[in-house]
C-alpha cells in the first residue's frame, strides 16, 4: 500500500478558460479508501489520469510514497503504473477470443513474466471473485462476471494502489453491488490503497471518505466512516 500526496495541480487544456482539474492540497494514507464523485465534467477522469500517470503533470507534484511521478518521464511513469496500479474500468477492457484466465495474466504473459505462481494466483484470484470456470471464454459472461474477470486482473501484480474508474457504470445493480462487495473487501485483504470514481451513490457511501469535484475543484472532502478493519 503507498500514501498519496498532491500539491499544487493545474490541469488545463488549450481554449478552455479555466483549468479542468485545480487541487492545491490533497493527502490519502496508505492502505485508505477514497470515492471521488462529482456532476459530469467535474475532471473525476482527469483526476484518475493524475494520480495513475497517465496525464502528465507539468507543474506540481504527485507523490505516492516517496516516489513523485510527475517527475518521471513517460516511459518511467509507464512501468511505475504498471507495477504499482491496478486499473479497474467502466468498459472491462478485456480481451475477447482469450478466456477469464488468459486475461487475467495478459499483463505479465506480455512482459514475459507469467510464470507458475502467477498462474497459481491468477486461479486463486478467479475463484476469489466467484469464477469456477478459468478456461470459459469472456465472450460468453454477463456484463457483471467481465468486471469481476477484471479485477482479478487489476489485482494479479499485487499492485500498492487500486484504482476504479466507474466500475459499476455498466452493470446492473446487483451485479454492480457484488462488484462494489468484491472491489471494497480484495483493497482491503491484499493491502491495496483504494481509489473509487463513481456516481453510483451504494458504491460511494461504504467508502470511508469523499472527494467531491466541481467545476475541477474540490467542493467537499468529507470522512463519512471509519475505514472497515
Ligand atoms: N484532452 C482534453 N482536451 C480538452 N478538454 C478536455 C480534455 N480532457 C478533458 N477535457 C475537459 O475537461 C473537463 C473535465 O473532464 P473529465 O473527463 O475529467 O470530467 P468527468 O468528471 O470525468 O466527466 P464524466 O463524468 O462525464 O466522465 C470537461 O469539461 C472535459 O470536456
Amino acid at each position: 500500500m503507498l500514501a498519496l500526496k498532491l500539491e499544487n495541480i493545474t490541469i488545463s487544456f488549450p481554449g478552455l478558460a479555466a483549468p479542468v482539474l485545480r487541487i492545491e492540497r490533497l493527502a490519502l494514507a496508505a492502505g485508505s479508501q477514497l470515492a471521488v464523485t462529482g456532476p459530469s465534467g467535474s475532471g473525476k477522469s482527469t483526476f484518475v489520469n493524475v494520480v495513475t500517470g497517465l496525464e502528465r503533470v507539468a507543474q506540481g507534484r504527485v507523490c505516492w510514497g516517496d516516489t513523485d511521478i510527475a517527475k518521471l518521464p513517460e516511459g518511467a511513469r509507464d512501468r511505475w503504473r504498471g507495477q504499482n496500479i491496478g486499473l479497474v474500468m467502466q468498459d472491462f477492457h478485456l480481451f475477447p477470443g482469450l478466456s477469464a484466465l488468459e486475461n487475467v495474466l495478459l499483463p505479465l504473459r506480455l512482459s514475459g513474466r507469467a510464470g507458475k505462481s502467477a498462474i497459481e494466483r491468477g486461479h486463486a484470484l478467479l475463484q476469489r471473485v466467484g469464477l469456477s470456470r478459468p478456461d470459459q471464454a469472456i465472450d460468453g459472461m454477463s456484463r457483471g462476471e467481465m468486471q469481476r474477470v477484471a479485477l482479478a486482473r487489476a489485482l494479479l501484480r499485487r499492485p500498492a494502489v487500486l484504482v476504479a474508474d466507474e466500475p459499476t457504470a455498466s452493470l446492473d445493480a446487483e451485479s454492480g453491488a457484488l462488484v462494489g462487495d468484491l472491489l471494497i473487501e480484495l483493497a482491503g485483504t491484499e493491502g491495496s490503497t483504494l481509489i473509487v470514481v463513481s456516481h453510483d451513490t451504494a458504491l460511494t457511501s461504504r467508502l470511508a471518505r469523499r472527494l467531491t469535484l466541481a467545476a475541477g475543484r474540490v467542493a467537499s472532502d468529507e470522512q463519512i466512516r471509519a475505514q472497515a478493519a
